[in-house]
């Protein structure tokens, strides 16, 4: 089998840039990606810079007939901290294994797809394919971090409106088996900190109502509700995007020392900081007075904040979920593409995590999270992250045939008038 060296090479180069939080060096990955797609034919780029020092790169690939929407192939460039004695190679090394493996962060969330974007266009524009409609690359920022500065800025802007999108793909997740993964709905991001007050004393004394008593009864019963919520998991009832998760992100209490904590003294304040992401058909209004009655009761002393708070519904008050069956064309012809690249989807399934699909499915447009990655463990935000070469090839081709495939479908239909109308 004969490897695309010089694919591979790009890829790698690209996942040596540290795009990582808390400092992504995004000027590098921007003139990175610029400088490939300055060698496809027929591929226009432009940075916007919706806020300073976050470059989101648009690259514009003009269709032969501008009257049909254009098809919006979606990154995001920033990746999540990894820490480098934790794994068997360094993290932005992008060395291979034995098998083949490129270990880097960002190996699958979600420098694979950028490049394998820009692969499959070079490929397409090499063997002379010009496409009917217009095919939009975005390289965005912020992702990891809320995506409100960069896929959220894009979606408000003006220029977005302009562009007339009538379908997007954005990122997916692997999968161990056979077939593609693909994600037509995501769970709502609910970021929420906890506050306890309470009466400080002695560290020897038992009273009722200090900080952290008020704090662990909270806890215990968030522990609760997470372990049911995941028996029902567990259990196989429901799927991951299915159920409500609740994880622990931070616990902060104590009064700090140069070489710990006090410990005879009973902090007057303790705080708890919590990721729930909520499955789409889920009553978020519950759980909001859940919280507030339960989680953080006043009469206990408590207050709460959201820290992300996404939206629930789309700018139509619906449900933000993409229809995948026959009765949206974009679906059918993913199936078809993906098939047509000797490719096989599993059953669409709510994504578990949150991805910056959500802002263009909140503005009413179709949009599914692919990422081509079958036969690869999920490792995303996770130590040795990393996509096995050939897998990686294969994506490419993928995207080739969802190009093609998505290009030459002539049709306005539904999706496409109430785009107009934004
Ligand atoms: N993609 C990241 C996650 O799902 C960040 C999303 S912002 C709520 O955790
Ligand atoms: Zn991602
Ligand atoms: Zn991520």
């Amino acid at each position: 089998e004969v490897i695309d060296a010089g694919a591979i090479s790009r890829f790698q180069q690209y996942l040596q840039i540290n795009t990582a939080h808390p400092s992504p060096d995004y000027p590098s990955a921007v003139r990175f990606l610029e400088s490939v797609a300055s060698s496809i034919a027929g591929i226009r780029s432009e940075t916007l810079e919706f806020v300073p020092g976050k470059p989101l790169l648009l690259l514009t690939w003009p269709g032969r007939d501008p009257s049909l929407t254009a098809v919006l192939l979606y990154s995001h460039t920033d990746v999540v901290p990894a820490e480098p004695s934790k794994w068997s190679h360094h993290p932005f090394s992008a060395a291979i294994g034995a098998d083949g493996e490129i270990f880097a962060r960002g190996s699958q969330d979600m420098k694979c797809i950028s490049m394998q974007h820009l692969e499959a266009a070079r490929r397409l524009s090499a063997a002379g394919f010009t496409p009917d409609r217009t095919v939009y690359f975005v390289f965005a920022p912020d992702e990891e971090i809320g995506g409100k500065d960069g896929a959220g800025a894009l979606a408000a802007s003006e220029k977005f409106r302009e562009m007339r999108v009538g379908v997007v793909l954005d990122e997916g997740l692997a999968s161990p088996g056979e077939e593609y993964r693909v994600f037509y709905a995501e769970r709502v991001p609910r970021w929420l900190v906890i506050k306890a007050q309470g009466a400080p004393g002695h560290g020897a004394k038992l009273y009722d109502g200090s900080a952290m008593e008020n704090l662990m009864k909270s806890v215990e019963t968030i522990r609760r509700f997470r372990a049911a919520q995941f028996d029902m998991l567990k259990s196989g009832e429901k799927a991951e995007g299915e159920v409500v998760s609740v994880n622990f992100a931070f616990l902060k209490a104590g009064t700090p020392t140069p070489t710990g904590f006090v410990m005879n003294l009973q902090p007057s304040e303790a705080e708890v900081g919590l990721d729930i992401r909520v499955p789409p058909n889920v009553d978020i209004e519950a759980l909001e007075r859940r919280v507030a009655e339960e989680w953080a009761p006043s009469s206990r002393n408590m207050t709460f904040m959201f820290k992300q708070k996404a939206s629930v519904v789309d700018k139509h008050g619906k449900p933000m979920l993409t229809v995948a069956d026959s009765s949206n064309p974009w679906w059918t012809l993913l199936e078809e593409a993906v098939k047509k690249a000797n490719g096989k989807l599993s059953k669409p399934e709510i994504f578990p995590a949150s991805t910056d699909a959500r802002f263009f499915r909140e503005l009413g447009l179709p949009a599914f999270g692919f990422s081509p990655m079958a036969n690869t463990p999920v490792l995303l935000h996770d130590h040795n992250e990393f996509l096995k070469q050939d897998e990686y090839l294969k994506g490419i081709e993928v995207f080739e045939s969802i190009v093609k495939t998505f290009t030459s479908y002539k049709h306005q239909h539904k999706d496409d008038e109430s785009r107009a109308e934004l």
